[in-house]
């Protein structure tokens, strides 16, 4: 077999991020925006990716050799999920997004899903998509030391998910929700975000009051969805969307867009994924995108996959 292709939603958090890490309940789903990660026959291992960006680097003209203090870190998902395999084969990864990477989609998720899904079909195993998510969820834990199931479940599994409280489970949930999302860079990364949040809860009781609030909030969330309450929804969005806030996980002009949709009267506004700026989703209506691209905002494809992760071989 000469290479494996595997294709992978990216995805949004509708409610309980940052919460779900410290065993809150939460709610995410899988959109249209993918990833693909390819796998094919190489005599030494190459990564290449269409979206990823690295400062600091060094140049050796006469090789066209390129060095940076920051590949590791920013390959640290890739290296670690092909380390995962005992079966180490030469292979050529290459990684093409449709978006940004670190903008709170989900590609550190993904990359790990895609990898893992190609790499284990192109050595003969067959995992399913259950057993993938469990992978790739240790993989991003080790890789960040800190982290849910969300996202790897979500882009394995693909699907409007619940994951409960205290628990290792995940459920699908029956709702036709329609979501306009869009994006800004941010300076940070999720992990560094995670680190903070970390630091900010070890120092008292008051983060897991509000992580506990997050948790009722995402609890109605999920009762909203199933009954197709869509202002209810909204309006827990906007709730979900202050106490992240206080949680310092925000950024100004999320915030502002935010503040300006709900004097608006737009049904519901929330930051999405692990802040510090990067996703907004609202409750769609005729307004949302215009309000997201005014912004700035980059606007993704927020319809959703149902699917989860793919692969197909090529000859
Ligand atoms: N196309 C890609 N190729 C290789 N690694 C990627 C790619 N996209 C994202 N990553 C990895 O994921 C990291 C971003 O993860 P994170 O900060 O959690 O943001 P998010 O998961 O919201 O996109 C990047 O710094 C990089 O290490
Ligand atoms: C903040 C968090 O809840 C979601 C992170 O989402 P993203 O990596 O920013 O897309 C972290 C986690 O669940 O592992
Ligand atoms: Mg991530």
């Amino acid at each position: 077999m000469r290479s494996v292709e595997a294709i992978v939603p990216l995805k949004l958090t509708l409610f309980g991020e940052h919460a779900v890490v410290y065993g809150y309940p939460a709610i995410a789903m899988a959109i249209s925006e993918t990833m693909k990660v390819r796998v094919e026959k190489s005599d030494k291992t190459i990564v290449s990716s269409n979206t990823l960006t690295i400062g600091n680097i060094k140049v050796d003209l006469d090789e066209m050799r390129a060095e940076s203090s920051q590949l590791n870190r920013v390959l640290s998902y890739v290296i670690a999920a092909l380390n995962y395999f005992q079966d180490r084969r030469p292979v050529h990864v290459s990684v093409e997004s449709t978006v940004e990477p670190s903008v709170g989609l989900g590609t550190s998720a993904a990359v790990i899903v895609g990898v893992v899904a190609s790499y284990s079909r192109y050595i003969g195993l067959n995992y399913s998509p259950e057993e993938i998510a469990k992978i790739s969820r240790e993989i991003e834990r080790s890789v960040q030391g800190l982290g849910s199931r969300m996202d790897t479940y979500t882009t394995s599994l693909g699907g409007l998910l619940y994951f409960p409280r205290n628990s290792d489970d995940v459920m699908r949930i029956n709702g036709n929700l329609q979501i306009a999302a869009g994006y800004i860079r941010r300076a940070t990364s999720t992990a560094e975000i995670l680190r903070r949040v970390k630091r900010l809860r070890d120092r008292g009781h008051i983060v897991d009051k509000i992580m506990d609030v997050i948790g009722e909030v995402t609890e109605l969330a999920r009762k909203a969805l199933e009954s197709g309450d869509d202002s209810l929804l909204g309006e827990l969005m906007y709730v979900n969307h202050g106490l992240l806030s206080s949680l310092g996980v925000s950024h100004p002009t999320i915030d502002e867009l935010v503040s300006t949709a709900r004097s608006l009267g737009m049904k519901g506004c929330k930051m999405s994924g692990g802040g510090g700026g990067g996703s907004v989703i609202c409750v769609r209506e005729p307004k949302s995108e215009i309000l997201l691209e005014s912004k700035g905002l980059k606007i993704v494809n927020s319809e959703i996959n149902s699917t989860g992760v793919t692969t197909k071989e090529i000859n």
